[in-house]
């Protein structure tokens, strides 16, 4: 097969856009360098792909779970047999250290082949009637066309999250990405065509301009569902869109976790832990930790021992050798994370590491800790997305839970502790969809993801992240009697 760096947007199986589009400019967040120019969609081509996915819809409906599964499995294993090369794109539009996207290439090829096995099980049922010359059965079929908007920090896995249990239950799927990181949806529509994929059943829509592709596809009766993954705001701007033509949806929205370090924790995995929660991407994830819960009596050595691993963090473009830290994706990210780091140190923190801008400029901001973490700081409230661990005291478990739920979202939780009858009441009492215990990243193909409160509605992956495209009907077979 040929090269993955594709510049035209894929649409009804073609590849659309040399010469009759405009372009917009894809930077690497390591350097500000132009990487390339990616083909600008507009209303008419999310209409093209909208009107291709339907008509891809009727036969791809038809086709048996098996012949789906092979599909799944045969484009998991080409984004693995190019593995090294996807994650070398995907580092440099996005800027996630090599080791970091080499994972989330395999962590997206997961879905793949985690749905490919899931297809064959959408079971229906049959259900004891209600009368003797009745039968009652209860069918599993595709809810139709699916929309998928997408965002930059997972910017493959994100995607396949979605297209994996479409594809699986007979849906066809049109995706816009997000404009930071369009070549890696690209590059997995290259790897689904010669997997196999038929025209239309796949399409993305790449854009600068998100509300007007978003809005023919939320504005089309055809599109039947919505899955996003972003921000809270974002998310209820389309959840109110979707009012008008009734779409089923699946968003994952922003979160704000809480870390829990209990007295009782050990240290060591407690701050592996906590570095692996908060800074995996940068700290550009909606499950990193937000707020880090210390308890008195452990506050001050942990806060030493997370300062010393943070110092330690290697800040540098993704593809450096050892690098741990890249740059944030874009001028709006880098600004959030000065702005509540500016605020943190008007309001009383005290910064343990890092603390600026990193010497080496661009979008380069040093790993911190700041102790003495208030509710009144920003960051309390508002998601970082980057790298600042701030560390609040509690001196109760219930202070701790109180703390940890004053929030309006809920996505992921972690605590620390190696008690475990606390760990069973505390994890019940946590309001999240997702809860670590002991442990610092969750994220796995075989679990359900999602939130509760205002990070979102559904669940993706597991079981339950093919139902979100199943609809289930209801067939009644009556005059049976003899
Ligand atoms: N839950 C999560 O996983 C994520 C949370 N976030 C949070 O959101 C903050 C901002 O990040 P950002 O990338 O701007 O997140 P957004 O929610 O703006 O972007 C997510 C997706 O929605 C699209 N989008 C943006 N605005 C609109 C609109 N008006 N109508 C239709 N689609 C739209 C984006 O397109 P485009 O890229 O073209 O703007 C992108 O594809 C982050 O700092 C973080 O706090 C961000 C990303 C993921
Ligand atoms: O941040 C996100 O948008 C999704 C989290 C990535 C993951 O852990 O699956």
């Amino acid at each position: 097969m040929d090269t993955l760096w594709q510049h035209e947007a894929f649409i009804g199986g073609a590849w659309r856009g040399a010469g009759d589009l405009r372009r917009f400019p894809v930077l690497d967040p390591a350097t500000g360098e132009t990487i390339a120019e990616v083909a600008d969609c507009g209303e008419a081509e999310a209409e093209a792909a909208i009107a291709e996915a339907a008509i891809a819809y009727e036969s791809w409906r038809g086709t048996t779970a098996l012949e789906r599964s092979r599909v799944l499995r045969r484009w998991h294993d080409l984004m693995m047999e190019r593995q090294e090369e996807l994650a070398r794109l995907l580092t440099s539009e996005q800027g996630k250290p090599l080791a970091e996207a080499r994972g989330e290439v395999a962590y997206a090829a997961s879905f793949l082949s985690w749905f490919a096995e899931e297809a064959r099980r959408a079971y229906g049922q049959v259900v004891p009637a209600h009368r003797a010359d009745a039968e009652v059965v209860v069918l599993k079929e595709p809810v139709g066309v699916v929309a998928a908007v997408t965002p930059w920090n997972f910017p493959l896995a994100m995607i396949t999250r979605k297209v994996g249990p479409a594809l699986a239950a007979g849906c066809t799927i049109v995706v816009k990405p997000a404009e930071d990181t369009p070549l890696s949806a690209l590059a997995l529509a290259r790897l689904g065509e010669a997997a196999g994929v038929p025209a239309g059943v796949v399409s993305i829509v790449t854009t600068r301009d998100a509300p007007s592709v978003v809005g023919a596809l939320m504005r089309s009766p055809t599109v039947r569902k919505l899955s996003f993954t972003g921000s809270t705001a974002t998310g209820k701007l389309l959840m109110r869109q979707s009012a008008e033509t009734v779409k089923r949806l699946s968003l994952e929205l922003g979160g704000n976790a809480p870390l829990i370090v209990f007295a009782d924790a050990d240290l060591d995995v407690a701050v592996r832990g906590t570095l692996a929660s908060k800074f995996r991407n940068t700290g550009q994830t909606c499950v990193c930790a937000n707020r880090i819960l210390v308890e008195d009596a452990i506050y001050d050595r942990y806060a030493e021992a997370l300062a010393e691993a943070v110092r330690r963090l290697k800040v540098a473009p993704g593809t450096v050798e050892g690098a741990a830290q890249g740059p944030l994706i874009n001028r709006a990210g880098f600004a959030k994370v000065e702005r509540h780091v500016a605020d943190a140190r008007a309001k009383g923190g005290r910064i343990l590491a890092g603390g600026q801008p990193d010497a080496q400029g661009g979008l380069f901001f040093q790993p911190t800790v700041i102790a003495d973490a208030t509710p009144e700081m920003a960051l309390a409230d508002e998601e970082t997305f980057g790298p600042v661990a701030a560390l609040f005291r509690f001196q109760t478990e219930d202070e701790a839970i109180r703390l940890a739920n004053a929030t309006e979202t809920g996505l992921s939780a972690y605590f620390f502790t190696r008690d475990l009858a606390r760990a069973w009441r505390v994890a019940r009492r946590l309001e999240a969809g997702m809860v670590g215990i002991n442990e610092g990243v969750i994220s796995t193909e075989v679990a359900p993801f999602g939130g509760v409160k205002q990070s979102g509605l559904g669940r993706e992956g597991a079981a339950q992240g093919l139902e979100e495209y199943l609809e289930t009907k209801y067939v009644l077979f009556g005059g049976l009697a003899a």
